[in-house]
C-alpha cells in the first residue's frame, strides 16, 4: 500500500511540475527567468523517446502521468482496504479468543461495561482510527515527496513548505493535546454507559416492577449528557481546525506572492507554478494534520483495546493439555483448598466419585457447595491440593475435552434468544434423528406437551433470557439441553428449585432413570430429590464433614437428621 502510495505521490509531483516546462515551452524558453533545469530534463526525456518537445506532446505526457497516477491510486486504496480489514480482523479475532479463554474467576469480577464496549463499539472505532492513521501516513508521504522535489526544483519553495508546516503544526499541537485528553475521558464514559445499559437490561423486570428504572434512567442520561458534551467539544476542536485551514493557507500564499514579486522579482508564470505546488503540498500537509487529529480523537479506544488485549491474555485459561480423554472413570479431590482473597472457602477437601455414581452435596447456604462443584467442573482453580481425573492431574488434561463431557444445570436456567429446538439441541441440524432425540428428551423433562401446544411448536421463539416462558419451563428446557448432549457427568446445582412439586417429581423420575448410566452430582436443599443418591457429602463452613448414603447420614449427623425431619423424611 505504501509503495503504491509512494509511486502515486511521485507521479502527482512529476505531473504537476511538468506544468513548469509546459509554460516555458508555450511561452518560449527564454521568457522564464531563473533555472532551466526542468526543461533540460524534459528535452532529454523526449529525445530518448524520439519525440519533439512541443506543447501537444507535453500535454499528452501530462495526461499519461495522471492516468498512471489513477492506476496507482486505485491500488493504494485497494491495498488500504485489505490492510484495514486484516487489522480489524486481527483485533476482533484476538478479542473473541480472549473472551473464550477468559477464566471464570476473572469473569465474575470483570467490568462488564468495558467488556461489551471493547468487543463491540471500540473495535469499530479502532478501524476508524487505523484508517485515519493510514491517511496521515499517506499524506505525510506525499508531503515528503513534494519536499524532495521542491529541493530539486527550487530550494526557496521547500523552505516555504517547511516554514508553513512548522507554523501550522505549532497551532495544531494545542488541539492535539486537548483532543487526546477528551478521547480518554469519552472512553471511560463509554464503559460506564455500557455497564449501566447491561444492568438495566438484565434487571429490567425488577426495575420496572419497583419503579427503580427511573434511577437507572437518570444514571444513563447523566453519562449520556457527559458524552454528548465531550463529543461537542471534540467537534468544536475539529471545526476550528478545519476553519483555520483556509485563512492560514491564503495568508501564506499572499506572503509568498509578495516575497516573490517584491524581493525575488520572478515572472508571474513562475509564481503560478510555485503557488500551485505550494497549495497542493500545503493541502496534503493539512490533511495529514487533520487525519492525525481524528486519529488522536480515538486514541482512548486504541489504548483501551491494547490494554484489554493484555488483560485478556493475562487472565486467559487456555484449554491446555493433550486431547484424548474419551471416558471419565473417576474424579478425585485430594486435600484441596480454595480461598477468595484472605477467606478460605474450601478447606482440605477429599472427594472420590467413580463413573456412573450418583452423589449429592448438602449443607447450609454459603457452606461452599457451589464452589466445590465449580472446581469439579473446571470453572474455578484451586489453591492447594490435587484434582485428579482418571488418576491424571487435572491441570494437564485438555479442558475442552473434559468440559465437553460435562452437563451443567444451575440455579439460574440458561436460555438463549432462539427457538425451543435450538435451545435444547444447541443449534443442531434438524435431521430426523435429531428431531426424534429432541422429542425423546422433551418427554423425559416433562416439556413435550408444552411444546406441542405452542402455536409454532418447537419453532417457538423464547425471547431474550426466556422472557416468554415460565421459570419452571426454563428450568426444564435447561435440563433437556444437557440430556440431549449425552454427557458423562451431569452437575445439577439446585436444578429443580424453580419447579412445583409435581413437575419436580416427574423430572426426578427422569433423572433417576439416568442413575447408573451417567455420573450425577447434585446440590439440593430439598432432600427428597437426593434421597436415592449413592453418596451424600455434608458440607459445613468449607469443610466436608461426613459422607454416606441417606440413611447413614441420618444416623451419623444430628444436623442432617434435623433437616430430614423438618422436610418430613
Ligand atoms: N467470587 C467470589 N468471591 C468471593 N467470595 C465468594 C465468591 N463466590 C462465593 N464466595 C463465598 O464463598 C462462600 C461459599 O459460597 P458457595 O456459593 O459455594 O456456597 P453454597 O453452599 O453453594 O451456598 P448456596 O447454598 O446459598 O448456594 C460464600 O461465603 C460466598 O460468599
Amino acid at each position: 500500500m505504501l509503495f503504491c502510495n509512494f509511486i502515486m505521490a511521485l507521479l502527482d509531483g512529476v505531473g504537476l511540475t511538468m506544468f513548469v516546462p509546459l509554460i516555458q515551452v508555450a511561452d518560449g524558453v527564454n521568457s522564464v527567468k531563473g533555472d532551466n533545469k526542468l526543461i533540460h530534463i524534459v528535452s532529454v526525456f523526449f529525445k530518448f523517446i524520439h519525440l519533439e518537445v512541443n506543447v501537444i506532446n507535453m500535454l499528452v505526457l501530462i495526461i499519461i502521468i495522471f492516468l498512471l497516477k489513477a492506476v496507482f491510486f486505485y491500488f493504494t486504496q485497494f491495498f488500504q482496504t485489505l490492510t484495514l480489514q486484516s487489522f480489524v480482523k486481527k483485533i476482533r479475532v484476538d478479542l473473541i479468543f480472549g473472551l473464550r479463554d477468559l477464566s471464570y474467576k476473572e469473569f465474575i469480577s470483570t467490568d462488564i461495561g468495558r467488556l461489551q464496549s471493547s468487543l463491540i463499539g471500540e473495535s469499530s472505532q479502532m478501524a476508524q482510527a487505523c484508517a485515519q492513521y493510514i491517511e496521515s501516513i499517506k499524506s505525510g508521504m506525499v508531503v515528503f515527496i513534494y519536499l524532495c522535489m521542491a529541493f530539486f526544483i527550487d530550494w526557496k519553495f521547500s523552505i516555504l513548505i517547511l516554514v508553513g508546516g512548522f507554523l501550522t503544526n505549532q497551532i495544531y499541537n494545542r488541539f492535539y493535546v486537548k483532543t487526546k485528553k477528551l478521547s480518554r475521558e469519552l472512553n471511560k464514559n463509554n464503559h460506564q454507559y455500557g455497564g449501566i445499559v447491561i444492568e438495566n437490561v438484565n434487571n429490567f423486570k425488577y426495575l420496572k416492577a419497583t419503579g427503580r428504572n427511573i434511577f437507572f434512567t437518570d444514571r444513563m442520561l447523566n453519562i449520556l449528557y457527559q458524552m454528548i458534551d465531550k463529543n461537542i467539544l471534540v467537534g468544536r476542536l475539529q471545526a476550528r481546525l478545519s476553519a483555520m485551514r483556509e485563512p492560514i493557507m491564503i495568508t501564506l500564499v499572499c506572503v509568498i506572492i509578495g516575497f516573490q514579486v517584491t524581493v525575488v522579482g520572478v515572472a508571474l508564470s513562475s509564481i503560478m507554478i510555485i503557488l500551485m505546488l505550494f497549495y497542493r503540498a500545503m493541502a496534503y500537509l493539512m490533511s495529514m494534520q487533520g487525519s492525525w487529529n481524528n486519529y488522536l480523537a480515538t486514541t482512548g479506544s486504541i489504548e483501551n483495546i491494547k490494554d484489554y488485549q493484555i488483560y485478556l491474555k493475562k487472565n486467559a485459561e487456555p484449554e491446555i493439555g493433550k486431547s484424548g480423554l474419551t471416558e471419565i472413570n473417576k474424579i478425585e479431590l485430594k486435600n484441596l483448598s480454595v480461598s477468595f482473597g484472605d477467606r478460605k472457602i474450601l478447606n482440605d477437601i477429599n472427594v472420590e466419585i467413580v463413573k456412573n455414581q450418583s452423589v449429592a452435596l448438602v449443607g447450609e447456604s454459603g457452606s461452599g457447595k457451589s464452589t466445590l462443584v465449580n472446581i469439579l467442573s473446571g470453572l474455578l482453580k484451586y489453591d492447594t491440593g490435587q484434582y485428579l481425573v482418571n488418576g491424571i492431574d487435572f491441570t494437564t488434561i485438555n479442558r475442552f475435552d473434559f468440559k465437553n463431557k460435562i452437563g451443567y444445570i444451575s440455579q439460574e436456567p440458561t436460555i438463549f434468544n432462539a427457538d425451543i429446538f435450538d435451545n435444547i439441541t444447541f443449534w443442531a441440524d434438524r435431521t430426523e434423528e435429531n428431531i426424534n432425540k429432541f422429542f425423546h428428551v422433551a418427554k423425559l423433562c416433562s416439556i413435550y406437551d408444552f411444546i406441542n401446544n405452542l402455536p409454532n411448536g418447537y419453532n417457538e421463539l423464547l425471547g431474550y433470557n426466556g422472557m416468554n416462558i415460565s421459570g419452571g419451563q426454563k428450568q426444564r428446557i435447561s435440563i433437556a439441553r444437557e440430556l440431549f448432549r449425552d454427557v458423562q457427568i451431569l452437575i445439577m446445582d439446585e436444578a429443580t428449585s424453580a419447579l412445583d412439586s409435581e413437575t419436580e417429581a416427574e423430572i426426578k423420575q427422569s433423572i433417576d432413570s439416568l442413575k447408573g448410566k451417567i455420573t450425577i452430582i447434585s446440590i439440593a436443599h430439598r432432600l427428597s430429590t437426593i434421597r436415592e443418591a449413592d453418596k451424600i457429602f455434608l458440607m459445613n463452613n468449607g469443610d466436608l464433614e461426613i459422607s454416606g448414603n441417606f440413611d447413614e447420614l441420618k444416623s451419623k449427623s444430628d444436623y442432617f437428621r434435623r433437616m430430614a425431619q423438618l422436610q418430613g423424611l
